[in-house]
């Protein structure tokens, strides 16, 4: 189980999530009450181990911007947050020769007054990223009022794996991997547990669920995360 802890924002925090066995940690450069400039994440993911995954979560439509930050840092992989923009996920990734890791975010509302179009909506951007061979992964994350990111709030998890299950068994042609399943959305230690027998992600990714407020992680909450996470799997 490969376990994200995003939205840190100070190297105390990052270093214990990676001894506490962390695979990735994140940085938000979106706005966010946990934003940080490139210049600070860089500080931090400089000094972290070659083979933990330094995540740049951004909410931007410009490649070039990605590219720039992802170029001149530590940074490993590039986490978009915003809507799935296919010619420039193709613009990033080309950059890159196809070698950057890119997360594609897709969200899925929890507040729908028409939960059917919601619904069918959230299929045909799940589907759409799966389509894409640039994608590495998609985070699968709550949105509230077309909002996402770091909001520590779950969704209908019984309604929306189906969909997911679905998607993912029509994108399958045999012929490639397709993009890792990573999962988001308000998850804490009491919870993660439940939504990896939902979703059997790949991958599990959280915020809000390991702070003692924003932007700070609580060492206690962050070591149940981990081992919740891994206990799940065993
Ligand atoms: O964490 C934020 O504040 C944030 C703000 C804007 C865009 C993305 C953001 N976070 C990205 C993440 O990967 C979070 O871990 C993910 O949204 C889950 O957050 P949470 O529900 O708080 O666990």
């Amino acid at each position: 189980m490969f376990i994200k802890i995003c939205a840190n924002t100070n190297l105390a925090d990052a270093q214990l999530a990676v001894e506490l066995g962390a695979d990735a940690v994140g940085f938000v450069f979106a706005p966010s009450k946990r934003q940080m400039t490139l210049e600070q994440a860089e500080s931090i993911a400089r000094l972290l181990p070659a083979g933990v995954e330094k995540v740049g979560v951004f909410a931007t439509d410009d490649p070039y911007e990605v590219e720039h930050s992802m170029a001149a840092s530590a940074l490993t992989v590039a986490q978009l947050h915003n809507e799935f923009d296919q010619g420039m996920v193709q613009a990033l990734s080309g950059e890159f020769g196809g070698k950057l890791k890119i997360i594609q975010a897709v969200s899925y509302e929890v507040n729908a007054t028409e939960r059917a179009a919601a619904d069918a909506r959230f299929e045909a951007a799940l589907r759409a990223v799966l389509a894409e061979p640039a994608i590495w992964a998609v985070l699968l994350d709550a949105a509230k009022g077309g909002v996402s990111g770091g909001l520590g709030t779950t969704f209908d998890w019984a309604h929306a794996a189906p969909i997911v299950r679905r998607v993912y068994a029509s994108a399958q042609d045999g012929k490639r991997e397709l993009p890792k399943l990573i999962l988001a959305g308000g998850l804490h230690a009491e919870n993660v547990g439940t939504a990896i027998a939902e979703f059997a992600p790949w991958g599990v990714d959280v915020a809000s669920g390991v702070e003692a407020a924003p932007g700070r992680k609580d060492p206690a909450k962050l070591k149940a995360f981990i081992a919740a996470a891994r206990d799940a799997v065993r």
